[in-house]
């Protein structure tokens, strides 16, 4: 539903990503992994339609427009944060996005808005100045309008970055019922053992698609090398796959 072809990015000389194909598809939590600089939030970011120039093509679900079934989750530092709004007015930019000029928000926009603040746990900061959170409330203030949004596809740079270990969980097992109610979820991460936990792909990327399929495919000393380098990543290789998982609901679609 959502994919690169041959997808290549320069920033100037440097060459970001390198011919990277990729499908996402709908009930499917993928994780992007690689280390820093490997064109990751380049990949999300031709995904969103951010990337003014690039090679190759982004593909959509034909049934879709862009704008109206995706919603981005950018790494939090992009942001600007001393812009005068509060929580609430962050997760209703979820909603406002869909409504177009001159609509108020409804009644049903705010009863979203009101259940994806409870749902990622920032209902009670909701009156709060942006600039007044922690990072990890930023963090879930960003997931609430992600949620609010309704989107079949959600697209996060980093989203746990700066949460507690605990709150970790609960939010991955958001984005994992997100998943299992049929959108495609793709998150950066740095996490593996994570990504290995919570997501049925993973994608290794370093300039260019290295591995891509299950965890077990995937985490293979071979990958890993050819991924990182000499700096591995804390992972271990014998470690076994997920606990199974129950299956999702019947007719659960967004
Ligand atoms: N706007 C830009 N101008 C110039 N170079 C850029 C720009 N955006 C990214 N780059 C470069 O492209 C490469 C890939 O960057 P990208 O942000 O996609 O990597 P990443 O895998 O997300 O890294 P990290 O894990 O550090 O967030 C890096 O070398 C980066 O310096």
């Amino acid at each position: 539903m959502l994919g690169v072809e041959a997808l290549t990015v320069r920033f100037g000389t440097h060459l970001a990503l390198d011919r990277a194909t990729l499908r996402f598809a709908a009930g499917q939590f993928t994780a992007i992994i690689g280390p820093n600089g490997a064109g990751k939030s380049s990949l999300l970011r031709a995904l969103a339609g951010l990337l003014p120039e690039y090679g190759g093509r982004v593909v959509y679900d034909p049934g879709h427009s862009a704008r109206e079934c995706l919603s981005y989750v950018p790494q939090q530092q992009t942001l600007d944060w001393a812009f005068p709004v509060t929580v609430w007015d962050v997760a209703m930019m979820g909603r406002t996005g869909r409504l177009g000029w001159l609509r108020w928000p409804g009644p049903e926009d705010r009863r979203i808005v009101a259940e994806a603040l409870r749902e990622t746990g920032v209902w009670e900061l909701r009156a709060r100045h942006i600039a007044a959170l922690s990072g990890g409330q930023r963090q879930r203030a960003l997931l609430a309008r992600m949620l609010a949004r309704r989107g079949h596809l959600l697209l996060l740079d980093e989203p746990l970055t700066g949460v507690d270990a605990a709150t970790q969980e609960v939010l991955l097992g958001l984005l994992r019922a997100q998943a299992d109610q049929g959108r495609a979820v793709v998150m950066v991460t740095h996490d593996l053992e994570q990504a290995r936990r919570w997501c049925d792909r993973l994608v290794l990327l370093n300039r260019r698609v290295i591995a891509d399929g299950t965890p077990a495919e995937v985490y293979t000393p071979a990958n890993i090398e050819r991924t990182f380098g000499g700096s591995w990543p804390e992972l271990d290789l014998e470690a076994s796959g997920p606990p199974p998982r129950p299956l999702p609901a019947p007719g659960g679609g967004p």
